[in-house]
């Protein structure tokens, strides 16, 4: 059975097509990433996927279930989490309280559990932060548990974003530009970290414009220009594929 997969899916914004008739499908157990130029509809395809935009047409099927008429939340809920460019984080709350948020979605407390303080309540509190110090420690930010967040560097927030996409207990994880904005040793670092998932078995997708990054630890690569599909297929296949070199020379992709 197919991991993941869209079938001819589409998103038009107006008369924009951000995504035109795309066919992809996941490689379970393996880092499959997206590229393309700025503006090619790679956010967008992450999205549709994860259920925050919902498709003009197609499909989006996770290990047989139709999953592309879902919200976002019972997607979570599947085993499909996703990380954003720019993480949100509660500058004020310290990094474990907010990575305990990502957590809350597994739990069943509800409101009258919280207003009378139940055992419910008080288990589910405590397995929350266990849990999100599992997920703090295997992004190795376990000793900034208690730093608040607006404090933490570019770094520290994309390892932040990876533990509370963790939190939720993933099969995979969708990482929209994981390594965007840091060095290039902390981008080796945030590498390692993705091959760290998939070695615990969590599905890797990645959309990133690093291509020395991409090109050495993705398994298949997916490149989209304008919305469509333009090539598919192993490193070496896109390094050489010359609709790929075109798209790249002639947009503005900051590779
Ligand atoms: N919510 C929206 N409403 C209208 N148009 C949108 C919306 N989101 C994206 N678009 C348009 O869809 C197209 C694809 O944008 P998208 O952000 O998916 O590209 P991208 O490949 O992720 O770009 P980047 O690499 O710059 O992040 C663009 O033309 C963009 O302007």
């Amino acid at each position: 059975m197919i991991f993941l997969e869209t079938k001819n899916l589409t998103k038009k914004f107006g008369g924009n097509v951000a995504v035109n008739n795309v066919d992809f499908t996941v490689e379970k157990g393996k880092i499959n990433a997206i590229i393309g130029p700025n503006g090619a509809g790679k956010s967008t395809f992450f999205n549709l996927i994860s259920g925050f935009h919902s498709p003009s047409s197609g499909q989006v099927i996770f290990k047989g279930q139709d999953i592309t008429k879902l919200p976002s939340n019972k997607i979570a809920e599947l085993g499909v989490a996703r990380t954003f460019q720019t993480t949100n984080l509660f500058d004020q709350a310290t990094v474990l309280d907010n990575v305990i948020v990502g957590h809350r979605l597994r739990t069943k407390s509800n409101l009258f559990d919280a207003i009378l303080r139940t055992s419910r309540l008080k288990r589910e509190e405590e397995q929350c932060r266990e849990k999100a110090m599992e997920v703090l420690e295997f992004v190795g930010l376990e000793h900034l548990a208690g730093k608040l967040a607006g404090g933490l560097t570019q770094e520290e927030k994309k390892r932040t974003a990876f533990a509370l996409a963790l939190a939720t207990d993933p099969e995979i994880v969708f990482l929209d530009e994981p390594a965007g904005g840091v060095n290039p040793s902390e981008t080796d670092g945030l590498a390692e970290l993705m091959q760290k998932m998939v070695d615990k078995g969590i599905t890797v997708c990645l959309i990133e414009h690093k291509m020395q990054m991409i090109m050495r630890i993705a398994h298949k690569i997916m490149v989209l220009n304008y919305g469509e599909k333009i090539a598919e297929g192993r490193p070496d296949e896109i390094r050489n594929n010359e609709t790929v070199i075109k798209a790249y020379l002639g947009g503005s992709a900051s590779a």
